[in-house]
């Protein structure tokens, strides 16, 4: 029995008695608290009463009056069986035992019959018996004879069937895990056969799945049974046949695997994708259903990392917390190479050649820049496998900016559109000067539109690779710089400016820069033979495919994409996009931040 009194040292035994005492000689009252719409109620101690003490336990009742009888017998011991009927009496005493009760009594015969059996003789009514009458005892009554009060005392439905499982005594550590998912929601766990052990195993948990949601299985975990069939000598296959076979709620009997739980934290990156990906295509992936399907320029919460093989991951802003699998950046480069090398198929979004345009229109100066390029200028990355880019959110403070790059094949209206816009706001929007070895015209103004240099100057700023973009026109060179744009910026103002190199994408790719591409896209044919009058027609279809091919070979690099249809149109939309870029938080490269 006094093992049943939790933390009964002598010391705080006798705390305990002195407390019991002077409740016993002091009832104290009901006490109220009115909150609005909301009435609580602190119950007061109810006090021992008569020979046992208004005790209604018969065992207790029994062993109250042996010590009853042990009293005139035990002369030396009187203040300790004084003290044990005390305690065997007290309110905290019968308590406790009832808790005792209540747990211990098996959930099916702790019926409404047993608790009425329990608490019959302590009904509102009784319990409110002894008190002195007053309003708020009175209130008390209307309370305990409230309707929800005794539902309470009532089992609650539906009662949950035992887990139908016989665990062997001697059996080391197995779990049951009883998972509840969608009708069309996957497991959220892939598994595999164990190549040493030939056991099933959890091969990894989707982070967000129903899996992952019980927080009960872990990557390791020996499946043993599903649904209680046996998967020993099963496959793998066999096993997901079973587990699609189910319906209703799935239990897995599983044995701990040893790894540290920790590993399933939520990752942090956030990439951003640079290929196109369907995992119902890809013959790699363990489980199509567990992939997860996203388009270049994606932004993908990278949650977990550590299969070297396969991320999980989330595409940020989707609603699914469910992670699904991508292929891991050493895979996807294994994978392209795999491609391009064994099947001989063109490598995907690989940057190739550092052309916007495969001809030479020699009656363009855009076009002349380019022979230059062609020539002279091979891009030292072209065989760079594209996967992801790693990113963070960017928050533009005070006046800082992006810069606007506008990019697209000749001839579409960049050079145009770039005058139109700084004309909106020529405080606000600036086009960097130009660095020449042209002679200065008598109309120039050093510095405004060129920077005159002479040809030794030139060319050893060319060699040390000062410009983004150069070009020859008529026996001149022209070169367009970073430090232009860089002065520009430090003025508080916007740069706007083209490009028309690939390898000048890569130069403005900074922190200091902060490119912002927009890809500027011909309308249809119709409409460029409606729009262009001066230009010929071949002229315009190789502009229009010279645009599926930029798109295609460097697509990943733009944040936009707009049609130039109509001039003033496509002017306002870029200046709209801007305003929005000073102030709206965006994904940029995490080397920019
Ligand atoms: N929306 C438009 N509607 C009609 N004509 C346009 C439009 N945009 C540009 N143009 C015209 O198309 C021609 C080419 O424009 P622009 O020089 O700006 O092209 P670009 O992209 O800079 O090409 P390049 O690099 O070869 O100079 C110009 O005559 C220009 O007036």
């Amino acid at each position: 029995m006094m093992a049943r009194y939790p933390g009964a040292t002598r010391t705080g035994r006798r705390a305990r008695l002195v407390h019991s005492r002077s409740g016993t000689n002091a009832k104290p009252p009901a006490e109220f608290t009115k909150v609005p719409g909301l009435l609580c109620c602190v119950m007061p101690m109810v006090s021992p009463q008569g020979p046992t003490g208004g005790v209604s336990d018969p065992g207790l009742q029994k062993l109250l009056s042996s010590l009853d009888q042990l009293e005139t017998k035990a002369d030396g011991a009187k203040s300790d069986l004084l003290f044990l009927k005390e305690l065997l009496q007290s309110a905290e005493f019968q308590n406790l035992l009832e808790l005792h009760d209540k747990v211990t009594t098996p959930r099916g015969q702790r019926s409404a019959t047993y608790l009425r059996e329990r608490h019959g003789s302590r009904s509102g009514e009784e319990m409110l018996a002894g008190m002195t009458p007053s309003t708020e005892v009175e209130e008390l009554g209307n309370i305990l004879k409230n309707v929800h009060l005794k539902i309470a005392l009532r089992d609650f439905q539906p009662v949950l069937p035992e887990v139908p499982y016989a665990v062997d005594e001697d059996e080391e550590s197995v779990k049951i895990v009883r998972l509840v998912k969608g009708a069309d929601e996957p497991l959220g766990a892939t598994i595999h056969m164990d190549e040493e052990s030939g056991k099933i195993k959890i091969a990894r948990v989707m982070l967000g799945g129903a899996a992952d949601r019980s927080g009960l299985i872990q990557s390791g975990d020996e499946v043993h049974e599903v649904n209680t069939i046996k998967v020993a000598g099963k496959s793998p296959t066999e096993v997901v046949q079973i587990l699609s076979n189910s319906t209703g709620p799935i239990t897995l009997k599983l044995v701990p695997g040893d790894v540290d739980s920790a590993l399933y934290r939520e990752g942090k990156i956030r990439v951003r994708a640079l290929f196109d990906y369907n995992p119902v295509e890809d013959r790699y992936i363990p489980c199509k259903e567990a992939g997860l399907a996203f388009i270049r320029g994606d932004i993908l919460h990278i949650v977990h990392q550590d299969d070297a093989n396969w991320w999980q991951a989330r595409k940020e802003g989707d609603t699914n917390m469910r992670a699904g699998l991508i292929p891991a950046k050493q895979l996807q480069e294994r994978k392209e190479m795999l491609r391009t090398t064994v099947h001989g198929e063109p490598m995907k979004g690989c940057s190739k050649g550092n052309k916007f345009s495969p001809k030479l229109n020699k009656k363009s100066k855009k076009m002349k820049k380019l022979a230059f390029h062609i020539n002279q200028n091979e891009d030292q990355n072209s065989e760079e496998i594209l996967t992801y880019e790693e990113v963070e959110q960017y928050l533009p403070r005070g006046s800082s900016s992006r810069t606007i790059v506008l990019i697209g094949p000749s001839g579409v209206g960049c050079s145009t559109l770039q005058n139109e816009i700084i004309a909106t706001d020529p405080d606000k929007y600036r086009k960097p000067a130009i660095y020449t070895n042209c002679p200065k015209r008598s109309c120039e103004t050093d510095g405004e539109e060129y920077i005159h240099l002479n040809k030794q100057e030139m060319e050893k700023s060319l060699q040390n690779k000062q410009y983004y973009e150069h070009w020859e026109y008529k026996g001149h060179l022209y070169g367009q710089s970073v430090d232009t744009l860089k002065s520009i910026i430090r003025d508080n103002h916007i740069p706007v400016v083209t490009c028309s190199q690939p390898q000048g994408i890569k130069f403005l790719r900074s922190a200091e820069i902060k490119p912002y591409f927009v890809f500027i896209k011909p309308p249809t044919l119709t409409q460029l033979k409606a729009t262009r009058t001066n230009s010929k027609d071949e002229d315009l279809e190789e502009m229009v495919q010279m645009s599926d091919l930029i798109y295609i070979n460097y697509g990943y690099y733009f944040d936009s994409t707009l049609i130039n249809n109509d001039l003033q149109t496509a002017t306002t939309q870029i200046v709209d996009l801007s305003k929005q870029l000073q102030h709206d938080v965006q994904w940029v490269p995490s080397t920019w931040t």
